[in-house]
């Protein structure tokens, strides 16, 4: 297993690219599954998370091939069943039940695992693709669907659940009819798969907003699409110049899908310049500590709380971070303690009190943002801080210690 080993207290300063984006990518590649002719997806991120997609498309009999961020993809043999050991690693697998339903009338999906941060059940994927025609059971763990061609529906869901309306969509594209997504999640993933799906000749409105339309048709086409830049990467970046009061060019920054997290880095006290080709974040005085809930979007991401509570830490004054997503994201809360920081939690809140500097230890990531929070901690705190279980790091972010060690940074990879 790898390790991060960092000594800390270097302000970051120089110029980095943001990646394209690991959850608008692997949605589009499990929909390329839809897709008669090739896809060909440009801006695909070198991660854990698309080697596992490819590897789960190619057990599915899809031809793969992946070079240089292009990814090159026929679906021609489809098979129905998704194993366990691949589907448990990724939360987004499950995306691939509602296109195999689709294209083959029939499916086998292990429920799918990914990031401990919450119960995650599918309960409204499944419900919406019931009420397109579709019919489960659970055996052993896996979910087992079948139907005869789906059905276009008015699907209202108890909340805009990202994965839930992402599935829907892909479905709802080759179905006989009209579907509409009340209630739809907005995030801009969603509007990137919807984009690339309308590229394959689907007709998808509303995407972005809350009520999305899916007319269906008989056969979507190949086509060529730039996966959109990651904004929770991005995100990330903007707040390692922050906590190391540096100053960090982004290249490929999307600025508009980041308003939210920009604002409140903003009232921290972190300066930005520039536009989305070259969007400049740096420190040019103290940063005090905000309240912030995280949301779905417009709202602040949950994909983001772990790391500005990183930046709060060694903030001035006091602020309540409350996680309004899952019920299970505070696990990097005792790792921070560990490195010296005042958080105290009380259910889905916690009050964090910055201190004067982190000091570096030994911590153990427990989820992929949780990663990201303890690197940026470790790069703020004085001393070495070893970032145990960095696996989860590697699922969602390409060369990370590359990137950071290419403009100041001191953190090597080793082997525990
Ligand atoms: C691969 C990917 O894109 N993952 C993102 C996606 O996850 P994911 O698609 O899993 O997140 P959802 O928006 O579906 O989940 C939001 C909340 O709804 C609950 N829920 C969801 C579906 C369901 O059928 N039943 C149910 O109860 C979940 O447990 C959670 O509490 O959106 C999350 C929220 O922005 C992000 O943190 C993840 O990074
Ligand atoms: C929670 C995340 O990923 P997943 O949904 O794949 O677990 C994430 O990207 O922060």
């Amino acid at each position: 297993m790898d390790k991060l080993v960092i000594e800390g207290g270097v302000p970051l300063k120089g110029r980095v690219r943001v990646s394209g984006s690991k959850n608008a990518a692997l949605p589009i590649l499990l929909a390329s599954i839809l897709v008669d002719g090739e896809v060909h997806l440009t801006n695909v991120p070198d991660l854990r998370d698309i080697a596992t997609t490819l590897k789960l498309l190619e057990l599915l009999g899809c031809r793969a091939e992946f070079q240089n961020g292009e990814v090159r993809l026929h679906s021609c043999n489809l098979k129905p069943e998704a194993p366990y050991d691949l589907v448990r690693t990724m939360r987004a697998s499950v995306l691939c039940l509602g296109p195999l339903l689709t294209r083959l009338g029939r499916a086998r999906v292990a429920l799918p695992g990914g990031c401990a941060i919450g119960a995650r059940p599918v309960d409204m994927h499944l419900k919406g693709l019931e009420r397109m025609g579709a019919v489960f059971e659970l055996e052993s763990g896996d979910i087992i669907g079948t139907c005869d061609g789906l059905r276009g529906a008015h699907i209202p869901l108890d909340f805009p659940t990202v994965g839930g309306t992402e599935h829907l969509i892909m479905a709802a594209t080759l179905a006989e009819g009209e579907t509409t997504l009340e209630n739809a999640a907005r995030e801009p993933e969603i509007q990137d798969l919807a984009e690339f799906l309308n590229a394959c000749g689907a007709r998808i409105s509303g995407h972005g907003t809350s009520v999305v339309r899916i007319e269906g048709v008989q056969s979507l086409h190949g086509a060529s699409y730039r996966v959109m830049p990651d904004r929770i990467e991005a995100g990330t970046y903007l707040v390692a110049a922050g906590i190391t009061g540096g100053d960090l060019e982004l290249e490929d920054c999307p600025v508009e899908a980041l308003e939210t997290v920009i604002d409140k880095l903003r009232d921290m006290g972190v300066r930005f310049e520039g536009d989305s080709s070259s969007f400049r974040a740096f420190v040019d005085g103290p940063l005090n500590c905000v309240d912030l809930s995280t949301r779905p979007y417009p709202g602040f991401p949950t994909d983001m709380q772990a790391q500005i509570m990183a930046l709060m830490c060694c903030s001035r004054g006091a602020g309540v971070v409350t996680e309004g997503i899952f019920e299970n994201r505070f696990m990097h809360v005792q790792e921070l303690c560990r490195l010296g920081a005042h958080i105290t939690l009380s259910g889905q809140s916690a009050m964090v009190r910055g201190v004067d500097r982190l000091k570096g230890a030994t911590v153990m990531a427990s989820d992929l943002r949780a990663s990201a929070c303890l690197v940026l901690a470790g790069l703020a705190a004085s001393g070495r801080t070893d970032v145990r279980r960095i696996y989860h790091l590697d699922r969602g972010y390409e060369r990370m210690e590359r990137k950071l060690e290419q403009v100041g940074a001191r953190i090597r990879r080793e082997q525990e």
